[in-house]
């Protein structure tokens, strides 16, 4: 894990492919199971619940000389709140910079008001797309291909792929041809780059992963964590800390839990993941705080990668 504008990428040899992939879908439809799947590492943050992906996530894949860059976007749907709909914008935004567009959709759901919408949308973009029918290993065969029929009937797609993001069926052929259908021109980022989101923030969404596996039913989803500091020691060990923000005094008591044992309990879990991700011995420290209205702060839509929606 590297910062890329520090860095000379080492091209290898002969032709190189290079290019961006956006995921879209519905919140649920597996983004960020498949990305996982693609990348072969964890990078984004797969959840029961919907709407967990808050900024934009990259994958980086290499095959066939090509370097495929995924871009994980927010669930798409109804957006209701400033910050639901900063992350609507955003995701469409991700989609419409990308040479492909990757279309998932639950296989299980099927064309649902939410499906069919973002079928249109992505209609009206002219934008290179493919559809993905994920969780195949959920449904039978013929209810796949009677969906892709249908689907391709609304908006045409250029591929249609089956996969299970869960089992891995069907994500090799996805990347040989999103290897082959990348633009060629020179790699964008270093080879053994597994993601390009720093580390701090990775190690925040592992411990907002770990708050909300743990505490699903108390949180709203406006809390959030963010690394304050990333300080490496003389022996190569990394002192972290970082804050959970909620909205308000009660949410902090669960969080904190009986005599601290919650938020030990996370700190632990979150401590053994991001260890593993930094390589190296990870001593992690948790604050719990509570932050009011911070959903119509534009600083905090920046420092997540966010549009700040108007109006
Ligand atoms: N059976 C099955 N379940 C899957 C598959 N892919 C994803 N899931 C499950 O579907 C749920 C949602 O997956 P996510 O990867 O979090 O979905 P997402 O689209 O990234 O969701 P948001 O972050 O809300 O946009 C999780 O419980 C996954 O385990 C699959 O191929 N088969």
């Amino acid at each position: 894990m590297s910062d890329t504008s520090s860095h000379e990428v080492v091209q290898p040899e002969g032709e190189t492919r290079c290019g961006f992939v956006a995921l879209v879908g519905a919140p649920n439809a597996g983004k960020s199971t498949l990305l996982n799947a693609l990348v072969g590492a964890k990078v984004s943050i797969v959840s029961h619940k919907v709407q967990t992906t808050r900024a934009l996530v990259r994958g980086l894949v290499i095959a066939d000389n090509a370097q495929i860059v995924f871009v994980d976007t927010p669930g798409i749907f109804a957006p209701k709140r400033r910050l639901d709909r900063a992350m609507v914008t955003t995701a469409w935004g991700g989609a419409g910079d990308a040479d492909l567009v990757g279309l998932l959709i639950d296989a299980r759901k099927g064309l649902d008001d939410d499906n069919l919408a973002i079928l249109d949308k992505l209609g009206e973009t002219g934008r290179r797309k493919v559809l993905i029918l994920n969780k195949i290993d959920t449904v039978r065969r013929d209810t796949l291909l009677a969906l892709a029929q249908e689907a391709a009937a609304r908006t045409p797609f250029e591929r249609v792929f089956m996969v299970s993001a869960l089992t891995g069926d069907g994500v090799q052929d996805l990347i040989a041809y999103f290897a082959e259908e990348m633009p060629a021109g020179p790699w964008l980022y270093p080879a053994d780059d597994i993601s390009d989101l720093p580390l701090r923030a990775l190690a925040a969404e592992i411990t907002r992963e770990k708050l909300f596996a743990r505490l699903h039913d108390e949180l709203p989803y406006a809390s959030t964590v963010e690394t304050e500091k990333w300080e490496v020691r003389p022996d190569g060990s990394a002192r972290v800390e970082q804050t959970i923000y909620v909205e308000r005094e009660s949410q902090k008591r669960i969080v904190i839990g009986k005599g601290g044992q919650t938020v030990k309990d996370i700190s632990m879990q979150a401590r053994k993941e991001i260890s593993e991700i930094a390589e190296t011995t990870v001593h992690l420290f948790l604050f719990v705080k509570v932050r009011e209205n911070w959903g119509d702060d534009p600083e905090r839509y920046r420092e997540m990668g966010l549009e700040f929606p108007r109006g």
